[in-house]
């Protein structure tokens, strides 16, 4: 006997390029993922002009090519409404979780008002501005009764498992450093003033938007290991370039310590490109784990011997292949909300809030210590 999946009614804050991105995702099949207990329905979209909303719900209506087309097929959008604003999402009877998929400084206003409303909420990376502003959402999604998860997708990515399992299984013996590298030429100079980007109004420049990504690693390799003991693992020393277009910070790097483990190297930069073979490289006593670019979503899982001069264990390398299933790879967090919540679960055991508050800390170090335009923002928690 098969029994019917419990589906999810999201409504969608914001109809840019993640919310489309996320959005085509829930239009998939989950059985493509060999998911059967739940599945998504996309019941709202909010925008700040009606017109955008039913043009986006338009948009992903009209996808025709595999594997997006099944879900116009199969009565993922029936019954979708489009809103000329936010607010009528966060009151829509018909919406159980809100996806919030607009630029950083707003993720703390929006998240509030739809935990307010009485909403789940699956908030965009990075999670809010800072922690004041992300301590105020857990305290009302607890006190709501709410689910809360910041929408770091790649956690769930089959290799982002895949390298816990190598970490876990020992054979790469203790990880002592690692370095985890988001750098990627966004080619600034010819973005407009208004690029989310660029725009110190929309705090701009690659900590806050690409730090979250070398963070995941850093806390799957080190906050997650077995031999991990320091709870609170603070940033320890960081570098902010500047941007001077508009201040903010065009590349960051910081190091982050595990006290009686390891140290992690996070780097973010969006004026120039990393290393495509190794953007994520975790040094082992036994061997390196070495993940190529990009660090959001890996294809390849290295294990690579130490060489001559320090040889470990491990002799030989070897490469394993990694793809998401069918569609970008955001069904996979969209899943994990829908169970959460089919579970009665407040927050996910696989991006807690309190790792989500670790992380969102040292995005606010790095900021106060660098010399960007952004260095004393502090957001909007209280108002
Ligand atoms: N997980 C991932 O892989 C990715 C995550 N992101 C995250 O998603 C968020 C949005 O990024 P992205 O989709 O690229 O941004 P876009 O600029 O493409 O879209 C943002 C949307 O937010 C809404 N919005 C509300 N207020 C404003 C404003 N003042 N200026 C501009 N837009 C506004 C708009 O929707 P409307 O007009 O309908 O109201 C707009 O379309 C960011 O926080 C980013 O970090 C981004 C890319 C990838
Ligand atoms: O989250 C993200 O991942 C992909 C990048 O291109 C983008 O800047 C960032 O927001």
């Amino acid at each position: 006997m098969t029994t019917k999946p419990f589906t999810l009614r999201w409504g969608i804050i914001g109809t840019g390029g993640i919310s489309t991105r996320f959005s085509k995702d829930l239009l998939v099949d989950p059985s493509t993922r060999g998911v059967y207990d739940v599945a998504h329905k996309i019941a709202a979209v909010g925008s700040r002009s009606v017109a955008s909303a039913q043009k986006f719900l338009d948009t992903i209506a009209a996808s025709d090519i595999a594997p997006f087309n099944w879900g116009p097929a199969h009565g993922v959008l029936d019954g979708a409404k489009a809103h000329g604003s936010y607010e009528e999402v966060y009151n829509d009877p018909n919406v159980d979780a809100v996806y919030v998929g607009t630029p950083h400084v707003y993720h703390h206003a929006n998240a509030k008002a739809a935990l307010l409303a009485g909403k789940n909420v699956l908030c965009e990376k990075p999670f809010t501005l800072d922690v004041a502003e992300l301590d105020e959402l857990i305290a009302i999604a607890k006190e709501k009764n709410l689910f809360l998860m910041e929408a770091v997708w790649t956690r769930f990515h089959p290799i982002a498992f895949a390298v816990q399992d190598v970490l876990k299984s020992g054979k790469l013996g203790k990880p002592v450093r690692m370095s985890a590298d988001f750098s990627m030429n966004f080619e600034p100079d010819t973005r407009p003033d208004s690029n989310r980007m660029i725009d110190p109004k929309l705090a701009g420049g690659s900590l806050l938007d690409q730090g979250p990504y070398p963070a995941l690693w850093a806390m799957l390799a080190f906050h997650h290991h077995p031999d991990n003991k320091d709870a609170d693992p603070k940033v320890v020393a960081s570098y902010q370039r500047i941007y001077e277009r508009s201040g903010v910070d065009a590349a960051s790097h910081w190091i982050v310590e595990w006290k009686g483990l390891g140290q992690a190297h996070c780097v973010t930069d969006m004026a120039a490109s990393g290393y495509n073979d190794a953007s994520v490289v975790i040094t082992c006593r036994q061997g390196d784990l070495v993940l190529n670019f990009p660090p959001w979503k890996p294809t390849k899982l290295s294990i690579v011997p130490h060489g001559i001069y320090e040889p470990g264990t491990i002799q030989e390398r070897s490469v394993q292949e990694f793809t998401v299933h069918p569609g970008d790879g955001m069904h996979y967090e969209a899943d994990e909300v829908a169970r959460c919540i089919s579970k009665g679960l407040k927050e996910s055991p696989r991006v807690p809030l309190a790792e989500s508050r670790i992380t969102q800390g040292w995005l606010d170090a790095v900021r106060r210590a660098g010399g960007s335009v952004l260095k004393d923002t502090v957001g909007t928690a209280g108002k």
